[in-house]
């Protein structure tokens, strides 16, 4: 299994590169891809780490020798927020990143399992899709916008609010990733009831985390260790399905064909092939229905722009 990071020697890209290099199964080959220079030196301090996963890095203009042969691309080439800045104000600068990056994948790896981190994810993965149309090589199954994060802050602070042990915790979060469209299913947690208070003030702290962090790094940057941890464990799942391991079960932002909007985060029975099957994210109480429908314009217009801009 060979995994690409693209954007391998940023926040994300590093701490990411370094938990898969930990963490992969024995034999897979890691490649890291940034335009920054430093990126072989990257691979080069990664590699005297003594695990069985080979690792080479690429810095320049070009990411096809680290694309070449990969099973998964993991993009989080681009730039990260400061403090008074929305996702959506990342656009002018990532959508082109994105595109251009997603041009070479659609050329080198066509086939490859990709998923991006970059913001504004709701738009990103929209430009994605259009742009590996336009090359004859979608495949909607293999294209993921990375969520996880707000499932980790979910699970986290569901277990810090309530008392439990955070590894018992899960927490559905379905929609998108920016604001509003963040829609966490505190109903379905097991074990636990909300009242109503709580439930308003903990789907807004998790709707709002990336911002917390953004705030308190004061102008240094977004959210990168967490979401190092975050798209590992994606990764991770994508692996483990993509070799055969069943019943692997991620929510992640998808083309799958959901009644709301082109691009739906949700459950994702995960397979050899990428999405196996897109399952229901069950049933809804009146708060989040009314959250839910909310959000949908905000979504669907985070979309349209990122098809628009391939156009
Ligand atoms: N999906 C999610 O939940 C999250 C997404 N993000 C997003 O991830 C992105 C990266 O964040 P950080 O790693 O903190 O930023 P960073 O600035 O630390 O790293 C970004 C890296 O991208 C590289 N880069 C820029 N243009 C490139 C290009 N054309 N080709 C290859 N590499 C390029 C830079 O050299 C840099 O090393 C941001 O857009 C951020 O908003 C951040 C947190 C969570
Ligand atoms: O908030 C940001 O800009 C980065 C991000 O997506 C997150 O932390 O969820």
């Amino acid at each position: 299994m060979k995994v690409a990071v693209l954007g391998a020697a940023g926040g994300i890209g590093q701490a990411l590169a370094l938990l898969l290099k930990n963490n992969l199964p024995a034999g897979s080959a890691l490649s890291l891809y940034d335009i920054a220079p430093v990126t072989p030196g990257v691979a080069a301090d990664l590699s005297h780490i003594p695990t069985p996963v080979s690792v080479v890095g690429f810095g320049g203009e070009d990411p096809t020798p680290a694309l070449e042969g990969a099973d998964i691309v993991l993009i989080s080439a681009g730039v990260a927020r400061k403090p008074g800045m929305d996702r959506a104000d990342l656009f002018n600068v990532n959508a082109g990143i994105v595109k251009n990056l997603i041009e070479k994948v659609s050329v080198t790896c066509p086939t490859a399992c990709i998923g991006i981190i970059t913001n504004p994810v709701n738009t990103t993965v929209a430009i994605a899709a259009e742009v590996l149309k336009k090359a004859g090589v979608y495949d909607k199954n293999k294209l993921f916008g990375i969520t996880t994060l707000d499932i980790i802050r979910g699970e986290t602070f569901v277990a810090e609010a309530k008392g439990l042990n955070v590894a018992n915790v899960k927490v559905p979060v379905i929609g998108g990733h920016s604001g509003v469209t963040i829609l966490p299913l505190l109903s379905q947690v097991e074990g636990v009831s909300f009242s109503d208070e709580e439930v308003e003030k903990m789907t807004h702290r998790i709707q709002n985390a990336g911002t917390e962090v953004v705030e308190a790094k004061a102008g240094g940057g977004s959210a990168t260790l967490s979401m190092g941890q975050a798209a590992c464990r994606f990764a991770l799942s994508l692996v483990k399905a993509m070799e055969g391991e069943k019943d692997v079960v991620e929510c992640t932002y998808v083309d799958g064909g959901s009644e709301h909007a082109q691009f739906f985060a949700q459950p994702v029975l995960l397979g050899k092939n990428g999405v196996e099957k897109v399952l229901p994210y069950g049933k809804l109480s009146a708060f989040e229905e009314a959250a839910m429908n909310d959000m949908l314009d905000t979504l669907k217009g985070d979309i349209a722009k990122g098809v628009e801009f391939v156009k």
